[in-house]
């Protein structure tokens, strides 16, 4: 179910601004996540979308602007104490360990998350708490079966897959997904939409896309972005709709 817009959002930017020298990459964004959503961030090369995930996720620091976390200030928060307060995401190149099976991929970040950094290397079987949050982890992310499999041998869909199952092995309460469908043929981009339309009844989803009719599919909230600012945002039907959208982004009258 689409939760209504006056309930109390996961994760909120509020007019948030990033320069990189004289470089306003974003300008003036705000965004609402609510768990049970999909809200698609949409727009050309170079927008602004993974500078807006950076920002969100702590990787580099606001110039401008708020973020808020279930109404806590986490403005100031850098990238390992959100992702320990609930914010997870992933990247538009695969971040795997190649040559360690699928579990293990996913136990090194729930050990992560579990700060124990001093155990990262001990033998799976010794970790049980890490390692129960990585089976679950691979569960939620449709990938029980290939627990044992080197996450190297995967299928590019699989592996994009396992980036997901080791965001969720570190309990996050919010994605934020950077092109989680690129590369993709069609039966592992239906795949992975359907593991969205899962993933969302429990977190709140930010997914970054260039693959408009998936986009148009799954998301509940759709902001479409240009050089930095955001020039449209609502539902699907009022996004496609939007003269200014047609003629900025999606190149028709
Ligand atoms: N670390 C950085 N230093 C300087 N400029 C940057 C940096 N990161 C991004 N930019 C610039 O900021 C602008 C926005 O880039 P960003 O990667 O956020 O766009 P994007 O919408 O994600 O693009 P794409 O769809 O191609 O991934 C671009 O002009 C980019 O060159």
């Amino acid at each position: 179910m689409t939760p209504t817009t006056d309930s109390r959002p996961l994760l909120r930017a509020d007019a948030v601004s990033r320069r990189f020298g004289g470089l306003a990459a974003v300008k003036d964004v705000s965004v609402d996540l609510h768990q049970g959503q999909i809200h698609a961030v949409i727009g050309t090369n170079g927008a602004g979308k993974s500078t807006l995930i950076n920002l969100l996720s702590g990787e580099i620091p606001v110039s401008a602007g708020r973020i808020e976390l279930n109404g806590r200030d986490i403005t100031r928060l850098a990238q390992p104490r959100r992702a320990r307060h609930g914010v997870g995401r992933s990247y538009q190149r695969t971040t795997i360990f190649p040559s360690f099976t699928v579990l293990e991929n996913c136990r090194l970040c729930a050990q992560a998350e579990l700060q124990r950094p001093w155990a990262l290397w001990e033998s799976a079987g010794r970790c049980n708490q890490s390692l129960a949050i990585a089976r679950q982890a691979l569960h939620d992310a449709g990938l029980s079966d290939a627990a044992s499999s080197l996450a190297g041998s995967m299928s590019h869909g699989k592996k994009r897959q396992l980036e997901i199952a080791m965001c969720l092995a570190t309990r996050p309460r919010v994605l934020l997904l950077d092109e989680p469908l690129a590369g993709m043929g069609s039966e592992e981009t239906e795949r992975m939409l359907s593991l969205l339309e899962s993933l969302k009844k429990e977190h709140a989803i930010l997914l970054v896309e260039h693959d408009m009719d998936a986009v148009f599919r799954v998301a509940d909230r759709i902001t479409v972005m240009v050089n930095g600012t955001v020039i449209a945002s609502g539902d699907p039907e009022s996004i496609r709709s939007n003269d200014d959208v047609k003629v900025a982004y999606l190149g028709t009258h």
